[in-house]
C-alpha cells in the first residue's frame, strides 16, 4: 500500500485529492486450480470527509477490500493508496481487549499514536464522551452492552486520528433500536470529526441511512457495478419514504446481481460436469 502525499495525486470524485485511491485491484487467495478470486478490477476513490457505504452480497469481497485499504494485506494486482498515515479499522466485533477497561482500550491506541502518558487519560475520557460513554472509563467490556462495546471500539478507532475510518459491519450484531441510535451517533461524530468513512454492510437500508454515496459490489469476484449519490438530508430516518424508495431501487439491483451470479455458477457447474463426462 502507498501513502498519498499532497503532490501529484489523481483528483477525487469532487475534484479534490482522494484520501483513498483504489486502482484496478484484484485479489486472489491461493494459486492455481484452488485459487479463490475475491476482487476483480476494483477502482474506487474516497474524498476527504466523505461517507461511503460499501454494499454487496455475502462473500463478495467487502472485508477483503477493507483489509487492503487498511494495509493488512496486499493486492494481487493494482494499487491501493491512502492519505497521511493510513486508515483506522474498526472490526466487525469491535476487537476490544477483554482484560482492559474501556478507558485503557482507548489509551492503548493513544499510546501507539505517541500521545504522552500524562495526556492519555484526559484524551481517552474526551473520546469516550464523544461516543456518549461518560463514566464508562473503568468498565470492562463484559460489563457493557453490545452497543456500548461498539461505542468503545469506535472511540478506540478515532483515537488513532487517521483521515480515514474503515468500519466492517459494526452494527450487524445489534438489535434494531440500538442500531438506530448508533446510526444517529455515527453521523453526528462523522460531522464533528470530518473523518472520511468507508462503511461495509449488506443491509441496504443501513447503507442509504448513512452513506453520501452507496457503492454496490458484484458477487464474487467483487467489482464495482453501480454507485448512487444519496441526496437526502441528514438526519435521515431509516423508515422515511425517500430512504425506503432508494433502498428499494438498490435492493432490486442487488437481487438481479445475486440471481445473475447463481445462474452463472449453475452454468459453470453444469459445464464442469459435462467436461468430466467427455
Ligand atoms: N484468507 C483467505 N483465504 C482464502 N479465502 C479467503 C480469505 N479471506 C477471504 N477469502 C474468501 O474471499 C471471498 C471474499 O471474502 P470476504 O470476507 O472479503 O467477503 P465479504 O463480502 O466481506 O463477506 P461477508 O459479507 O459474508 O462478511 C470469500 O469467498 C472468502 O471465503
Amino acid at each position: 500500500m502507498t501513502l498519498i502525499d499532497a503532490v501529484g495525486t489523481p483528483a477525487g470524485p469532487a475534484g479534490t485529492t482522494p484520501v483513498v485511491s483504489v486502482r484496478g485491484v484484484r485479489k486472489a487467495f491461493g494459486r492455481g486450480e484452488g485459487a479463490v478470486f475475491a476482487l476483480d478490477r476494483v477502482s474506487l476513490d474516497v474524498a476527504p470527509g466523505e461517507f461511503v457505504a460499501l454494499l454487496g452480497a455475502s462473500g463478495c469481497g467487502k472485508s477483503t477490500l477493507l483489509s487492503l485499504i487498511a494495509g493488512l494485506d496486499r493486492p494481487t494486482a493494482g494499487e491501493v493508496a491512502v492519505a497521511g498515515d493510513g486508515a483506522a479499522l474498526m472490526p466487525q466485533e469491535g476487537g476490544l481487549f477483554p482484560w482492559l477497561t474501556a478507558g485503557r482500550n482507548v489509551e492503548l491506541a493513544l499510546r501507539l499514536r505517541g500521545v504522552s502518558r500524562s495526556d492519555r487519560r484526559t484524551e481517552a475520557e474526551r473520546l469516550l464522551s464523544l461516543v456518549r460513554l461518560d463514566g464508562a472509563y473503568d468498565k470492562r467490556p463484559h460489563e457493557l452492552s453490545g452497543g456500548m462495546r461498539q461505542r468503545v471500539a469506535l472511540a478506540r478507532a478515532l483515537a488513532q486520528k487517521r483521515p480515514v475510518l474503515l468500519m466492517d459491519e459494526p452494527f450487524s450484531a445489534l438489535d434494531a433500536i440500538t442500531r438506530d441510535a448508533l446510526h444517529g451517533e455515527l453521523i453526528r461524530i462523522w460531522e464533528e470529526t470530518g473523518v472520511a468513512i468507508v462503511f461495509v454492510t449488506h443491509n441496504v437500508r443501513e447503507a442509504v441511512r448513512l452513506g453520501q454515496r452507496v457503492v454496490l459490489l458484484s458477487s464474487r469476484p467483487g467489482r464495482v457495478i453501480r454507485e448512487w449519490q444519496v441526496d437526502i438530508a441528514q438526519p435521515r430516518r431509516i423508515e422515511a419514504p425517500d430512504v425506503s424508495a432508494l433502498a428499494g431501487e438498490i435492493t432490486e439491483r442487488l437481487s438481479t446481481e445475486i440471481r445473475r451470479h447463481a445462474t452463472a455458477e449453475a452454468a459453470a457447474e453444469q459445464k464442469g460436469s459435462i467436461d468430466v463426462r467427455q
